[in-house]
This record gives structure tokens, C-alpha cells and sequence, in this order.
């Protein structure tokens, strides 16, 4: 089941048209990348569904009722652009949110408690924000975006300012929290994070939803159903339809399923000299968003 049910939604500034006739159902429980080129309709969309924005015709939808100011209450938001009061400390900033987002005092402060210490910022909390790296900063409003336990976690960008390390603790926390059941969208231009937590894509450009769907339905979809055979060759008499891709020690070829099937294929690279690996070559989510983004502005 949905929690979130997006129908015909239109936005416009003006003249321009920000989002058009989007229908979109956002699983309960998943993660749901949101996708696409700047200036595609990604953050207003995603404003519409914080209630910063109001939609010109459409619907949403959360949890089978009609959009209200108190869903606000089971949404947590983490804006791109990041809004703590610098001159707080970080104690109190992240007791005002969680108050301002309905937690009762005495759990707001057993919350801060369990967070800071989770992700090692308990020092720092009784610092002022313009005293924190940004890095720091950022792990803070991570928590002030879940601090009220949301039912729906929606995401912008959540890895930006952070090294390696920290990025994959915010990783690890995202996955956490989908293990206990809360559901996310996560709005990135980041094609590996995609790939590593989204269960479904959400695909949007020039206002328009592209594309949408779990993500191996649309690896599958999108497959040109290709085998590549990393081959310490021995002789080069290949058939014309295998495209050698690169030649160093190893030579990668590209072989067309649809010609052969796979046992076939191997016995017949073996000829050619020591197979080094073989496998299907799954079609990226980068390669896919370039594709259709490319196929629709041409289109
Ligand atoms: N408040 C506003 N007033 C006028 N135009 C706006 C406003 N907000 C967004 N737009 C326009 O709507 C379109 C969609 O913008 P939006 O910020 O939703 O894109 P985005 O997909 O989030 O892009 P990015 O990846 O760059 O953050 C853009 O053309 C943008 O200029």
C-alpha cells in the first residue's frame, strides 16, 4: 500500500509550468530515489508535499487522506538548503524541533540524548551551531529532520558536506530507519546512492514524471540484454557482432544476447583464449537517467 498518492498535480510559476499532471504512488516501507536534471520540478514537488508550496490543481494524498497541516507531524523534511539558528546551542535547537513537531518536552530531551550519542556528536552539545563544522551541522539537522520519528522521510541531497565515513553512517542510519519501517524519499543527484539504498526511481525532467518504478523492473525494462567477457586473448578472429570495448592485458567484449544463448556464448569466447570473468551487463541507473533525460529532450 501507498502512503503517499500523488494525482494530476500541476504547479506553476507564472508563465512556467514547474510541474505537470504528475502521478506518482510512493510505497510504504521503501525508499524512493527522486531523480533528475536541475531545474526538473524535483524540490517543488517535494515542497508541495511539506505544505511549504501549494499545488495548482492535482491532489496528494498521505495515508489515504487529503493532505493537512497536522501530516506535517508524521513527515520529517531535510531541505537542500539547510535552516539552523546559528546562535543556538545544539541541545536546544534539537529540543525545538522536536517540540515543534509535536514531542512532548521530557521525550524531546531522551530523544536529543539517544541521537547525539548515536552519531557521535554528544560533545558538541552544548555548542553553538556557528561553532560546528559542516559536517557537524549537517549531522545535526539529520537529526532534527527525524527526531519526531516520521512516518515519511524525505531527503535532499543527505549526503552533501559529509567525508566518506561520515556519509556512510548517514547510509547505515537511512537503512536503519527503513528496517523499522518508516519510508523515504531521497532526492540526490548522487547515482551510486541510488543504486546502493533506492528500492523504487522516480524519474522527472522539464516538469514531467519520466519514468517511475522498483528499480530492477527498470534495470529490466531498460536492458539491452548484453554479456561482457573480460578475455586474455590468444587469437583476435572474433564474430562481427562482438564489440570490443577495450584492449589492454585483458580485452573486454560485448556480446548480444539475443544472439546467442549464454553457454553458447562462453564456449564459444573460450575458443578465443582464457575467460576472465563473464557476465551480464545490467544497464546503470546513470546510463538511464542520461538515456531517457537525453530521449525526452530530443523527443
Ligand atoms: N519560487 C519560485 N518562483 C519561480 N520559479 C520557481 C520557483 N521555484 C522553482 N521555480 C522554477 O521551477 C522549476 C523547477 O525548480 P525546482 O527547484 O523544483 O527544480 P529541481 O528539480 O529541484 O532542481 P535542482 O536539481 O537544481 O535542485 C525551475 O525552472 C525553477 O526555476
Amino acid at each position: 500500500m501507498s502512503i503517499l498518492s500523488i494525482h494530476q498535480l500541476y504547479k506553476y510559476f507564472g508563465e512556467h509550468i514547474a510541474l505537470e499532471d504528475i502521478n506518482l504512488e510512493v510505497p510504504r516501507g521503501m525508499i524512493l530515489g527522486i531523480l533528475g536534471p536541475n531545474g526538473a520540478g524535483k524540490t517543488t514537488l517535494i515542497r508541495i508535499i511539506n505544505q511549504i508550496l501549494k499545488q495548482d490543481r492535482g491532489e496528494v494524498k498521505f495515508q489515504n487522506e487529503r493532505l493537512h497541516r497536522s501530516h506535517i507531524f508524521n513527515i520529517g523534511y531535510l531541505p537542500e538548503e539547510r535552516g539552523l539558528y546559528k546562535k543556538m546551542t545544539v541541545q536546544d535547537q534539537l529540543i525545538y524541533f522536536a517540540r515543534i513537531k509535536g514531542v512532548p518536552y521530557k521525550d524531546a530531551q531522551l530523544k536529543v540524548d539517544f541521537w547525539l550519542e548515536k552519531l557521535s556528536v554528544g560533545a558538541w552539545r552544548d555548542k553553538k551551531i556557528e561553532e560546528l563544522s559542516k559536517g557537524m551541522a549537517q549531522k545535526i539537522q539529520f537529526i532534527a529532520t527525524v527526531i519526531h520519528e516520521p512516518k515519511l522521510l524525505i531527503l535532499d541531497e543527505p549526503f552533501s558536506g559529509f567525508d566518506p565515513v561520515n556519509a556512510a553512517l548517514i547510509r547505515d542510519e537511512i537503512l536503519e530507519l527503513k528496517e523499522r519501517g518508516v519510508t523515504i524519499m531521497l532526492s540526490t543527484h548522487r547515482m551510486d546512492s541510488v543504486e546502493q539504498l533506492c528500492d523504487h526511481v522516480a524519474l522527472i525532467n522539464k516538469s514531467k514524471l519520466l519514468l517511475h518504478g522498483a528499480i530492477e523492473e527498470v534495470k529490466e525494462r531498460f536492458d539491452d540484454k548484453i554479456f561482457e567477457v573480460k578475455l586474455q586473448a590468444s587469437s583476435f578472429d572474433f564474430p562481427i557482432s562482438w564489440q570490443v570495448v577495450e584492449k589492454s592485458d585483458l580485452l573486454t567484449l560485448r556480446i548480444s544476447q539475443s544472439d546467442y544463448h549464454s553457454n553458447d556464448i562462453l564456449s564459444q569466447v573460450m575458443r578465443f583464449g582464457e575467460v576472465r570473468s563473464f557476465g551480464f551487463l545490467r544497464p546503470s541507473m546513470e546510463e538511464i537517467f542520461i538515456k531517457q533525460v537525453k530521449a525526452s529532450d530530443h523527443g
